[in-house]
Parts: structure tokens; C-alpha cells; sequence
């Protein structure tokens, strides 16, 4: 492979003795690998269920290599009820060594299209809120997407600068991921196009970029939150630089120590211009060390230990629940707090507790789309089916992913389910692939009318 002899330079000085190994890996085959939605399964009941070879990452809990030259798992129908996301294993890292926990309030600053997004709202379990945001406003669309697949509610997904976002969310983080726009050199053997991308814009450009993301990040942190900082680059001006200038700016950070692995390398205090040992704390992750393709990461508290501020839940107008609605959730088991509804022209929201005022955010998504009213009648929407579990709605349908009407569903198609439903019944049913929720289906006479959302249907290749 032909790489920029300026990054063969920079990587000579880095790496010493081991470069060589370091260019031969570009010789070998890359790695795949998927992360389970801890949300709808355990690591432990999918890789009894997994419908393909797979074998665990050893540093990343939930995380699995498959075969990608022999097996598609996004062919599958386990991919669209949101079971697992296809990620590079070295970009699972990140949100891996970010201590979320559920309650928490996260921020993803550059989340799309959310490969560490639908981790870290996975580890949220519904409690809490994930502000998931990205500059890019045809990314963000993705980003919601694959957030929505994944059955995260409690969830605001924004297109905004981030020097904007803080005069809204001031000290309001408890954690925030920073998942850096970055010059990409981890990503060369990945996807080819990164070297010429390298070309025309190269570490000096996302340097500038990544010192003002991290600042403005920073300032959206409380005292006492954890930042992860991460880019897919092995610069030492885009990882190290970009620490040592967010300490130098906001001494009141320092760098934490995270859960190790035998394959990680330190980060380089020599590279700084304090040389300060603690640099050493962070991680890079090379390619000829480990089977992953490339990635920076530094763990980061702000000021001391403090209690966390306590979350006031923030009182919402609402006006009266429409009975449509209210029927409807006579299926579903829970407890909706109808403080937290909100109906926006037919457009009903379940909103996340304790926000401040978002007026002139521009946002794809606040809250979970329950659905929408319509003359008198509710719709529940795609998005509130795949947060649902099977048990906690009453009408369900339930195939294994080998009936040929689930994939005939995820392609749009109405289905003839009359061996599994009585004649007699009638109404929204939740369909599902071996007892994880795909969508909706309207039932009438043994007969599905397929609700499934068009944009996300089956493509047939
Ligand atoms: C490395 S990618 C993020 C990948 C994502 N975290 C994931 O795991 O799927 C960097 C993202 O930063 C976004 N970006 C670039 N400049 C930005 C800025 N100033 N503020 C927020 N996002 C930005 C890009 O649109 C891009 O989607």
C-alpha cells in the first residue's frame, strides 16, 4: 500500500524499531466486528443465538469479531431489531472506557453516525439522557436512526456548533465523549480514501479544530464529570497536543487511569511540551499490537470529587391526555409520567426528565416519538416499538428468524398470520423476531397490515 512519505516519517520516529511490523500489517486482512446491545440482550444469550461465527474482543466486554468476507450480518433480521451494531473492534473502545452509568446525563459531541452514541445510550438503560449531537445535519439523520434502531428513548439528538450548546447546557454533563474529527491515519488500511482525505487536510487542520471542540466540551462538564477524548489518528499534535492544550487551558482536568489491555500502548509524555508523566495514562491502540485498526483515547476528570448536583426534574405544561393515547397505553406496561408528554400538532413525545430551555437548538429529535394522533386514533410510531420489550406490550406477534414472513415484513409486506393470531382479533400488534420487537402491524381478519417505516425497509440486493 502506498502510503504519504510524510506519514511514513512521522511514524518512523514514533514507533522506532517496531515500524516495519507496524507497515506489514497493512499486508494482512482487516477486522470486523459487531458490539451487542446490552439494552435487549446479554453478550452471553447472543453469542448463544448469533446466526454466524463469532469470537470475542478480548478488551471489549460486549464486543465480537466475525468473518466479514464470508458472513453479512446486517443481512440479518437480529441487525434490524437492533441486537448489535457493526463497528471496527478499536473504535469500540471509547465508549468501553467511559464510566456511564444509568441516570447519568451524556453528552456525544461528534456522535454520527453513532457507533459510540448507541453504546453509551445503551449503558444510560433508559435512565437518564444521551444528547447525541453532530455539526453535519445529513449525518445527524443517521445518527437518529441508528440511535432509534438501537431502542433508545431518553435521547435528544441535536445538529448544532458546539460553541452554541454551551451557553445551554452550562456544567450540565456528568460524562461527555468527545469522538474527535481527526485525520484518520487509523483508518488507512480500513477505507483508502483516508490517505488522500489525509493529503488535503492533515493533523495541523483537525488540530485547530479538536483544541476548540475540547474547550467548548469541557465548559458543558460539571465538576467532578469524566470527558473521554478519542480520535482514530495516531498524531501526536491530535492526541496528546490536544490533551496538553485543554490542561493548559482548564488545569482544574487531569488524566485518569482506565481499564488496560495487553495489546494497548501508552500515550507518549516525550511528544508534549511538558513532558509531564502522566500523559502516559492514555492509550493508543496500533494495528501490529492487536487485532484492531488504529485509535487514541484519554480519560479526563474535571476539578474534584463533588457530589452530583441533585437532578431536579424539570415540570413540563401539559395540557390533558387525549383518551386515544391513554387507550393505547392500556397495552403497554409502563408508567408513563405524563408530566413528561408532549404534543407538538399531532406529534406526541415522551421528553427526558430535567432540561433546560432548548428554544433556537436546532434538533432532529427531543425525546421519544410515541407516535401521532390522528382523527381520534393514536399511531404508535417505529421508534416507540423497537424501545419496547415483548412482554411489556400486550398483543405481540412472535416468528423465528428462519419463518420467511419475518423477512417478507421487514420488506414491507402484508402477511397472512392467521395460524398464529385468532380470526377474531384486531388491532395494533407488536411483530417480533424471536421475542425482540421489529415494529408494527395492524391486524384485521388473520391479515397484518404492515406498519413497518418504510425508509428502514429490507434492500433487496
Ligand atoms: C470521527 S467522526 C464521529 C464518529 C462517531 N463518533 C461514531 O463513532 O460513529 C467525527 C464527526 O464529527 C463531526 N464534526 C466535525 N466537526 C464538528 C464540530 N465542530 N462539532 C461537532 N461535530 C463535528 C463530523 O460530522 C463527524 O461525523
Amino acid at each position: 500500500m502506498n502510503l504519504p512519505s510524510a506519514f511514513e516519517e512521522k511514524m518512523k520516529k514514533l514507533l522506532g524499531s517496531e515500524f516495519e511490523t507496524y507497515l506489514s500489517c497493512y499486508e494482512e486482512p482487516r477486522y470486523y466486528g459487531l458490539r451487542v446491545n446490552t439494552n435487549k440482550i446479554s453478550s452471553e444469550d447472543f453469542a448463544k443465538i448469533a446466526p454466524f461465527s463469532i469470537r470475542p474482543i478480548p478488551w471489549i466486554e460486549n464486543g465480537f469479531y466475525y468473518d466479514g468476507e464470508k458472513d453479512m450480518p446486517a443481512k440479518h433480521p437480529y441487525y434490524f431489531a437492533g441486537l448489535y451494531y457493526l463497528q471496527e473492534p478499536s473504535a469500540m473502545t471509547p465508549a468501553s472506557r467511559l464510566p456511564v452509568e444509568p441516570g447519568d446525563r451524556v453528552l456525544d459531541v461528534c456522535a454520527a453516525p453513532g457507533g459510540k452514541a448507541t453504546e453509551l445510550g445503551a449503558k444510560l438503560s433508559g435512565e437518564g439522557v444521551l444528547v447525541a449531537n453532530d455539526i453535519s445535519n445529513s449525518r445527524a439523520k443517521g445518527l437518529l436512526k441508528n440511535l432509534e434502531v438501537f431502542g433508545i428513548g431518553n435521547l435528544l439528538v441535536l445538529s448544532e456548533e458546539p460553541g452554541k450548546l454551551v451557553n445551554y447546557f452550562p456544567e450540565y454533563f456528568d460524562k461527555i465523549l468527545i469522538d474527535a474529527p481527526c485525520s484518520g491515519e487509523g483508518m488507512f488500511r480500513k477505507d483508502r480514501k483516508m490517505v488522500k482525505a489525509w493529503e488535503e487536510h492533515g493533523p495541523e487542520f483537525f488540530s485547530k479544530l479538536q483544541q476548540s471542540i475540547i474547550i467548548q466540551a469541557a465548559d458543558m462538564l460539571r465538576p467532578g464529570g469524566m470527558l473521554l477524548y478519542s480520535t482514530c489518528t495516531f498524531d501526536p499534535l491530535e492526541n496528546e497536543g490536544t490533551v496538553e492544550y485543554l490542561l493548559r487551558n482548564r488545569p482544574e482536568f487531569e488524566i485518569l487511569d482506565m481499564e488496560g489491555y495487553e495489546g494497548f500502548s501508552n500515550g507518549i509524555p516525550a511528544v508534549t511540551e511538558s513532558k509531564a508523566a502522566e500523559f502516559s495514562k492514555t492509550i493508543r491502540i496500533f494495528p501490529h499490537k492487536m487485532h484492531g485498526e488504529g485509535h487514541y483515547l484519554a480519560l479526563l476528570k474535571k476539578g474534584k470529587e463533588e457530589t452530583p448536583a441533585i437532578k431536579i426534574p424539570g415540570k413540563r405544561n401539559v395540557g390533558k391526555i387525549p383518551e386515544e393515547l391513554k387507550n393505547f397505553f392500556q397495552g403497554v406496561d409502563w408508567k408513563l409520567d405524563e408530566e413528561r408528554i408532549e404534543i407538538h400538532g399531532e406529534r406526541v413525545y415522551y421528553m427526558p426528565e430535567g432540561l433546560p430551555d432548548m428554544k433556537g437548538i436546532r434538533f432532529l429529535r427531543t425525546g421519544l416519538l410515541l407516535g401521532e394522533l390522528k382523527k381520534k386514533r393514536f399511531e404508535p410510531s417505529q421508534a416507540l416499538a423497537m424501545c419496547l420489550k415483548k412482554r411489556e406490550y400486550r398483543y405481540v406477534i412472535d416468528l423465528p428468524a428462519v419463518d420467511e414472513r419475518v423477512i417478507k415484513y421487514l420488506k414491507g409486506e402484508t402477511l397472512d398470520v392467521e395460524d398464529v393470531t385468532d380470526a377474531k382479533e384486531k388491532g395494533w400488534y407488536l411483530f417480533c423476531v424471536d421475542g425482540y420487537p421489529l415494529g408494527w402491524g395492524k391486524l384485521a381478519g388473520g391479515v397484518l397490515k404492515n406498519k413497518y417505516l418504510p425508509g428502514w425497509r429490507w434492500q433487496s440486493v
